[in-house]
């Protein structure tokens, strides 16, 4: 018994508060049993706690002398197991192991019990302590007069906070505020009654606006948020009756959804993961449910045939409610997409018509600014899509300024929706925009025009070359642009490849060498349109003008939001220091110059 108790409070019950949801369960159990047979017996069930410890009553079905020994006198019995069809249905426990719970808390059980169907049967006393003993005693009539049964439980010494009365109280309504029986639990001279059922979906409302604000207050109680919004969940066929709370803040995706769910009335966990599809992390549950099987420890949900079922009937449930809300009421279905469009982009990954019906509300970041799928392939058959944040940043404003669309395919499930869309928008063609379709849209610059800049150029180049940049002149709008830095992801890994080589030891710097790559090199456009390209190609001093050029570049590559390397920063900083240099030495000379005339 000392190894039991052991196994089963270190090692399969999360903590020993769940010795109360036991004794409740075994009560409720032997209600329901008597109830079948004796329709009109009494069911309430009462705890009482006093310095002798913690005491619960239930008018149920009782047990016989024969079935003590049968059952609670054998670990692993249980009276609510049909051999041939598992657990019944009807009953909360079935593993025959759930009293064995009560001695993580308790040193000793007394069980009084009287059965309410023999009823000529004396009434029977069971003591058992925590060492593995016990002794079964027929007790005379005026010991057990009344049918069922009384549980005492002496606390074992350490564990008496478990039979603090507020302690016990609050585990009463935690575990069974919507068991179908009343519990009530008596402390120093009050009646506290801790069950609230029928359950607040059970109940009728004069309106649906009434029955939405109850549904979100009872939210409020147990979950402790106020819901966005609220989905009814009714499940007939896996009975299940409840609520999906909206959050109403983003949820993390990767974050598996915790749900409360009760067994026919009795909390099981309010942690419950797996009983909707992973993508709806944005909805937390409270159901209850007749056909799902706990784990031995009655903490998590039996992964079966069954859960897969239900876990199917409420993401469509879910999915559903969402399409209704496109359908009908266009405005709350804005107000979740404002907080949860990741959730419905990432389930209508899993589901061409959810997003062929959210196409209209789902925005993207495109060329175009913010908006929907929808729009923006109607004026760009063919959709170009940019694999990374950085690249639709370097590019967008270039490729908007030629009129080619571009949607930025960086964020979390937008690449893998967008390429869907010719799926569910036909005509539109997808395809990956590389920096090539930029250059391709760029204007070649006139013969003559090129050949007056030729010197210019030709210091651009030499002065890039060290960097692993070319340079190249095209005219391009907007004219605002003055230099396009150009790259691919492979041409950034060579240079990284570089770097690191450049810095290493000499075997380390051998093998990287080894790993030169022959990719193109980045390349740095040079807008002739702009304003400060041309201001540039009339210096002279060629030593100012390797500066600007090296300041200009330093700017491109700024525009593409990425991370400088560090040969990048340090050029910058040097360009700008000596373009300071520069402007201080000239004010200086004018003032010189001033002062002489
Ligand atoms: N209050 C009670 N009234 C009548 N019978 C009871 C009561 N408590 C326990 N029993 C009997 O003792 C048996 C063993 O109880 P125990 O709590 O150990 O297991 P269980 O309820 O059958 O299954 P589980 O381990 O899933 O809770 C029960 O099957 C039932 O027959």
């Amino acid at each position: 018994m000392r190894g039991l108790v052991d196994l089963l409070s270190h090692h399969l019950y999360s903590s020993p508060r769940v010795y109360l949801r036991e004794l409740l369960q075994n009560a409720v159990d032997a209600v329901t049993a008597r109830q079948r047979v004796e329709p009109t017996a009494p069911t309430a069930i009462r705890i009482s706690l006093d310095e002798a410890g913690l005491r619960i009553d239930d008018p149920g079905i009782g047990l016989t002398e024969a079935d003590v020994h049968r059952f609670l006198a054998t670990i692993g019995r249980s009276s609510k197991r049909d051999d041939l069809e598992g657990a019944r249905q009807e009953f909360l426990g079935q593993f025959g192991i759930g009293l064995l719970a009560c001695f993580t808390v308790a040193e000793q059980i007394r069980v009084l019990t009287r059965s309410a169907t023999a009823s000529e049967a004396p009434g029977v006393e069971w003591l058992a302590t925590s060492d593995g003993t016990y002794s079964v005693r027929r007790l005379a009539p005026h010991e057990r007069a009344v049918s069922g049964t009384t549980v005492y439980l002496t606390p074992r010494a350490g564990a008496e906070r478990w039979f603090a009365p507020d302690l016990v109280i609050e585990l009463a309504r935690d575990f069974g505020s919507l068991l179908p029986y009343e519990v009530t639990v008596d402390t120093n001279g009050r009646t506290i009654r801790t069950t609230d059922s029928p359950p607040v979906w059970n109940r009728a409302y004069d309106s649906a606006a009434a029955r939405r604000a109850a549904l979100i207050e009872y939210g409020e109680r147990v979950l402790g948020f106020t819901a966005l919004d609220v989905v009814e969940l009714d499940v007939e066929l896996a009975g299940i009756r409840g609520a999906a709370y909206v959050l109403p803040q983003a949820a993390n995706p990767a974050d598996r959804s915790r749900h409360r769910v009760y067994l026919k009335g009795m909390l099981l966990n309010d942690a419950t993961t797996g009983l909707l599809p992973e993508w709806a992390f944005f909805v937390r549950c409270v159901i209850d449910t007749d056909t799902l099987r706990p784990t031995a420890s009655r903490e998590g949900l039996y992964e079966d045939e069954t859960l897969v079922a239900v876990r199917e009937a409420l993401g469509v449930r879910l999915r559903d409610w969402l399409t209704g809300l496109a359908a009908q009421e266009p405005q709350r279905l804005a107000a979740f997409l404002s907080v949860h469009s990741l959730g419905v982009k990432a389930m209508a990954r899993h589901d061409a018509e959810l997003f062929r019906i959210m196409l209209p509300y789902l925005m993207w970041e495109t060329t175009d600014g913010r908006v929907t799928l929808a729009e923006f392939a109607r004026k760009h058959p063919v959709v170009r899509i940019t694999p990374t944040v950085e690249e639709f940043r370097q590019i967008a404003t270039i490729a908007s300024a030629q009129g080619v669309g571009v949607i930025n395919g960086g964020y979390t499930y937008d690449s893998e929706l967008v390429a869907l869309l010719p799926g569910v928008m036909p005509g539109v063609v997808v395809e990956k925009l590389g920096s090539d379709v930029v250059t391709a849209s760029l204007d070649p610059v006139d013969g003559a025009d090129e050949l007056a800049l030729a010197g210019f150029m030709a210091t651009a180049r030499s002065t890039l070359d060290p960097l692993g940049c070319d340079v190249i002149l095209r005219a391009f709008f907007p004219a605002s642009v003055s230099a396009l830095h150009l790259d691919s992801r492979a041409v950034r890994n060579e240079q990284t490849r570089a770097e690191i080589a450049a810095d290493a030891d000499d075997l380390w710097a051998e093998i990287l060498g080894a790993l030169k790559s022959t990719e193109p090199r980045a390349q740095l456009v040079l807008n002739h349109r702009s304003p400060v390209v041309r201001r540039l190609a009339t210096i002279r001093d060629r030593a100012l003008l390797v500066t600007a050029i090296e300041a200009l570049y330093g700017q491109s590559l700024l525009m593409t939001h990425r991370p400088l390397r560090s040969v990048d920063t340090a050029l910058l900083n040097r360009a700008f220091d000596e373009l300071l240099g520069w402007a201080s030495q000239n004010v200086t000379g004018s003032a010189e110059g001033n002062g002489k005339a």
